[in-house]
């Protein structure tokens, strides 16, 4: 019998079995299948994925996060957040600022202490990329796909697509309440014009500095919040001249809130709690 040592953290009720790859040793071939077991709630632990702190060459710790159907997703703000608090909490840094590498790129943490404990992270998520083929989105190259009439299951909808280093395709709804999540999000979701799937978000704005959004996420369904998902929304709200550019932007998901700016100088900064939740060992 094989085991190894988790803790179950959440940003905003986003919630991942966090492994520290510093100290256990899980054969690569297993990760998916691993990610799956863990994530249910009836036969495992119950999260929306597993996220797996790495050692790395270019950065103090590598993030690797995959989603409760396995497979690998190529960034998470929520998990960035759940890192950052849990790297520093246990040591494996000094400073308040640093480096995380994920598969999209690196990106730079601060964490903000209170007696010791990590009570909310800043993630600078980087530039997102805009052009079609950087979503991945299938149809002729564009700098940008916004405000695009697009058919899904014989309906006609307004969507703008952003890359936060993982595709997310944006609605806008006039009722949150009444957002098609569980109905038109699978359907989107795997749609052949997203090559690697995407993750569809809704979005209902209040005034141009708050929004209201929910999401189906690519490889995990309806998830409380979605950190990437909520950095797209507010570039693609100020896209289509919704939201304002380089203002900190209230971002409410059904978990609770993040505080999002597109600056001018093109990055995007994300600001949010991250929660442990508990630890353990898991046997497999
Ligand atoms: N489902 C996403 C990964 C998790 C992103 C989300 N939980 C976040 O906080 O950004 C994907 O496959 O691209």
């Amino acid at each position: 019998m094989n085991t190894f040592s988790f803790t179950k953290m959440h940003g905003l009720g986003n919630s991942y079995i966090y492994v520290n790859m510093f100290e256990e040793t899980i054969p690569e071939a297993l990760f998916s299948e691993l990610a799956m077991k863990v994530s249910n709630v009836n036969t495992g632990i119950g999260a929306d994925g597993m996220i797996l702190i790495c050692p790395s060459d270019v950065a103090p710790v590598k993030m690797r996060i995959f989603n409760n159907d396995g497979s690998e997703g190529k960034n998470c703000g929520n998990g960035l957040r759940c890192v950052a608090k849990y790297v520093y909490e246990h040591g494996l840094v000094t400073e308040r600022s640093f480096l995380i590498e994920t598969l999209s790129g690196l990106v730079q943490a601060e964490v903000f202490v209170e007696n010791g404990i990590v009570t909310s992270v800043t993630v600078d998520m980087g530039i997102p990329r805009l052009k079609r083929s950087e979503v991945p989105m299938m149809g002729e190259e564009a700098e940008q796909v916004v405000a695009e009439e697009v058919e899904f299951a014989g309906e006609t909808y307004e969507i703008t697509a952003v890359s936060m280093g993982n595709p997310h395709i944006i609605f806008y709804v006039d009722d949150i309440t009444y957002a098609p999540v569980t109905s038109l999000g699978p359907i989107v979701e795997k749609d052949a014009r997203f090559p690697e799937g995407v993750n569809v978000e809704f979005v209902e704005v209040i005034n141009d500095q708050e929004l209201h959004f929910r999401v189906w996420e690519r490889g995990s369904g309806v998830t409380q919040a979605c950190g990437t998902g909520a950095c797209a929304a507010v570039v693609a709200s100020v896209l289509n001249g919704k939201t304002a550019r380089n203002k900190e932007t209230i971002v409410h998901l059904a978990g609770g809130d993040l505080v999002i700016i597109w600056t001018d100088e093109g990055n995007v900064l994300m600001t949010g709690p991250a929660e442990t939740i508990c630890t353990g060992v898991y046997y497999y």
